[in-house]
């Protein structure tokens, strides 16, 4: 009688949970574990058809210097790595020791990748273990320079491309990815990546860098998921320019045509992998939203940039409301500038608008959004029959052209008020008691209207959003020092805490990372065959509600990305819920009491696993 826990597991789970861990542990795989005595049975079996170095240099699979001397003989590996067998432990004492010897976050970043090509078990064992630390490697902000430098530092290929030059072979293309199991896919055209402009076919990092967090504090299994970039063209002229660039050298696709290509690839996909969630990272304005609208009844998918940043950014003003003492019920209170109205801006405020509506305090729709005065890279979207303001309008920000506001940007329209106020005229004629910052502008909260803002309010919420740490709409330090170091800050890229007059001031960091993992995981576990608003805003409201009262009082509103695998055990728990409450899970799960430990277990977990050659056939 076999004892693997992989096959208790089995029986104790549900139909989903069990179908993603049988995978790689077919019956035939158990039936074979009999003719190997030297395993112990306790321990998880990995099958596989290759032998020699095509083990040691599948990153899946390859344990570099851990491969035990019985599976040595088995692999067919035996003299091919050094004599010794070290077990993680060791490997990652030296993982660890040649990344403190890495100068620059970049030199890290180069490292990390060159790990995850080797050893991808190994990889995500470190950023597990080092997540808060590491996170900012992989991830924002140092991914925002590997992106800007992607085809200087480019070493080897990982994820997809689809390129202008596949148009019409895609559906036979997606049949090169090696799984047949995909769980997970985000999905760039690299017109905006995070607020450093149109990046073209370099913007591959962002979903690389996006699913390694699903992995790492998510728990979806490294071979279900595919970074995919759509390259059609790119405005960029410098890249344009630079014989080194690996994307597309023409221009944007636009129009019909720039749909039509995304929508032959979504077909595509959908033909190959039915249920697999599709996250749409990093395209610009409009076409961020379009997108959203054409697909999101229709398959599983879902703008981050969009609904992931506005599940977080609510996420932190409900908390900052309960760090002021006052209940989370009363968004209408709160009056709130957000500048930026591109899809991260348009989005953050949607979000803010459907709680106020939910809470049922506004009379109606227009009423929340007269809580709201949004501007762009002009000023304040105002009535411009009152007359423009020339003064001090922030700088130009790249979300397209004033002219050209849609009726999702009108809505915000303030007509009492003249139109492209500067941010401190508007700060100094509203008294608001948060900012957003979702612009990609630098330095656009400047110290006037931080300080006119904190002399209305005893606690501002201050949130600069945007990404990468350079592009913050004001630093951590600043933030405090306006506001007396009376802020409640967050920011979207990691600042440290700050020591102002004595007092230690806490930065917390608003990043749909919090968000996206674990939306990930309830969706991979109920099976849901769609993504929808309320999931998000469940997710926001856990979310703000995850933080002690002790750490409200001392400004933490949430944990930090430290804890990203707690987080995403609560947001997948309320996701699945709400899969089951709207009638779109298709996984035999019943929601309640083990709805978490279903979702627990359900979390990929790196460690060896004994491998087995099952001969080709
Ligand atoms: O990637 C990040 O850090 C957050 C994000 O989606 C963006 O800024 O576009
Ligand atoms: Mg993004």
């Amino acid at each position: 009688m076999l004892r693997n826990p992989a096959l208790k597991t089995v029986h104790a789970a549900t139909q989903s949970f069990v179908t993603s861990q049988v995978r790689n542990y077919s019956r035939r795989a158990l039936t074979t574990l009999a003719a190997f005595p030297d395993l112990r049975m306790e321990t998880m079996v990995q099958t596989t058809t290759k032998h020699g170095m095509d083990v040691i240099h599948d990153p899946l699979l390859s344990k570099g210097t851990a491969f035990s001397l019985s599976e040595r003989e088995r692999l067919g590996i035996r003299g091919l790595v050094p004599p010794r067998t070290q077990e993680m432990d060791k490997q990652l004492q030296r993982i660890i020791r040649n990344l403190r010897e890495c100068r620059t976050p970049l030199e890290k970043f180069i490292f990390m990748t060159a790990l995850q090509d080797r050893n991808e078990t190994l990889y995500y064992r470190l950023l597990i273990d080092k997540l808060e630390e590491l996170s900012q490697i992989i991830y924002t902000p140092t991914v925002g320079e590997a992106c800007q430098r992607f085809h200087s530092i480019y070493r080897r290929s990982r994820g997809m491309y689809f390129s202008t030059l596949d148009r019409g072979q895609m559906a036979a293309m997606v049949h090169n990815w090696p799984h047949d199991q995909v769980d997970v896919i985000v999905v760039t055209d690299g017109s905006r990546v995070l607020g450093l402009g149109d990046l073209g076919a370099n913007g591959m990092q962002i979903p690389i860098g996006k699913l390694s967090l699903y992995v790492a504090g998510g728990g979806i299994r490294p071979t279900s998921i595919l970074p995919v970039v759509l390259d059609v063209g790119t405005n960029n002229e410098s890249l344009l320019d630079d014989p080194l660039y690996l994307g597309m050298g023409h221009r944007r696709l636009e129009g019909d045509e720039y749909y039509s290509f995304v929508d032959e690839w979504v077909h595509a996909i959908q033909n190959r992998y039915p249920n697999a969630l599709i996250q749409f990272e990093d395209f610009k304005y409009p076409h961020a939203y379009n997108l959203l609208h054409k697909y999101q009844d229709k398959i599983c998918c879902f703008n981050d940039d969009i609904q992931s940043t506005s599940a977080v950014a609510l996420a932190g003003v409900l908390a900052a409301l309960k760090a002021r003492g006052k209940s989370i019920d009363n968004l209408n209170e709160e009056r709130i500038i957000c500048v930026g109205a591109g899809s991260a801006g348009v989005g953050v405020c949607e979000g803010i608008i459907d709680c106020m509506v939910e809470q049922g305090k506004v009379k109606s729709r227009e009423e929340a959004y007269s809580k709201i005065w949004m501007l762009d890279q002009h000023g304040l979207i105002g009535n411009s029959q009152l007359g423009a303001t020339d003064g001090t309008a922030p700088a130009p920000i790249g979300l397209g052209d004033r002219a050209s506001l849609d009726e999702r940007q009108l809505c915000y329209i303030k007509k009492d008020m003249k139109d492209r106020m500067s941010l401190e005229e508007v700060v100094k004629a509203i008294k608001p008691t948060v900012m957003l910052g979702l612009s990609g502008a630098p330095g656009v909260f400047t110290e006037g209207a931080v300080r006119a803002m904190a002399d209305g309010v005893e606690k501002p919420v201050v949130f600069p959003l945007s990404n990468p740490t350079h592009q913050s709409e004001c630093t951590a330090e600043q933030a405090f020092e306006w506001t007396d170091g009376r802020a409640i800050f967050a920011s979207g890229s990691p600042f440290k805490d700050v020591e102002y007059k004595g007092k230690t001031c806490k930065v917390n960091q608003i990043n749909n990372a919090m968000s996206f993992p674990g939306l990930g995981l309830g969706i991979t576990v109920s099976r849901s065959s769609r993504v929808t608003g309320k999931m998000f805003m469940e997710t926001a409201i856990t979310i703000a509600n995850m933080a002690s009262e002790e750490q409200l009082k001392s400004g933490v509103l949430f944990p930090g990305v430290g804890q990203l695998r707690e987080v995403s055990k609560e947001v997948a728990a309320k996701v699945c819920e709400v899969a089951y409450e709207q009638g779109l899970a298709r996984a035999n799960l019943t929601p309640g009491s083990n709805l978490k430990t279903v979702i627990e277990e359900s979390m990929w977990n790196p460690s060896y696993v004994s491998l087995i050659r099952l001969a080709d056939h």
